[in-house]
């Protein structure tokens, strides 16, 4: 099989997790490492930075900060 795409995918928690998670696996992403943590304010300013001069850059970046996020990286094939 050829070299999978990594993709990485960070959803924050409203109780729908699993169901999100699920709709990744049905469109062939293969979920290899998961890790719940809050993401630091510094370093989601960068993650964003093409988003920058956008109104809702500050209030994306507070908002990914309020709390923990969970962070994945998936396998897919094309
Ligand atoms: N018009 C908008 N108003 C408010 N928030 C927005 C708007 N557009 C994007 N966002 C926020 O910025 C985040 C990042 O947007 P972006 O366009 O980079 O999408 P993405 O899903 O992260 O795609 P990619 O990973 O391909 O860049 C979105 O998940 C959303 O929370
Ligand atoms: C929305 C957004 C941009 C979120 C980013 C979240 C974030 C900071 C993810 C980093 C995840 C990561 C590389 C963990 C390392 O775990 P490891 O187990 O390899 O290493 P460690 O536990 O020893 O540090």
């Amino acid at each position: 099989m050829a070299n999978p795409e990594h993709t990485f995918i960070a959803i924050k928690p409203h109780g729908l997790m699993g169901e999100i998670i699920k709709c990744y696996e049905q469109k062939g992403f293969l979920l290899v490492a998961m890790k719940f943590l809050r993401a630091p304010e510094e370093h989601l300013r960068q993650h964003y930075i093409d988003l920058k001069d956008q109104s809702f850059f500050p209030g994306l970046v507070k908002y990914m900060n309020s709390g923990n996020v969970m962070a994945m990286e998936h396998y897919s094939w094309q």
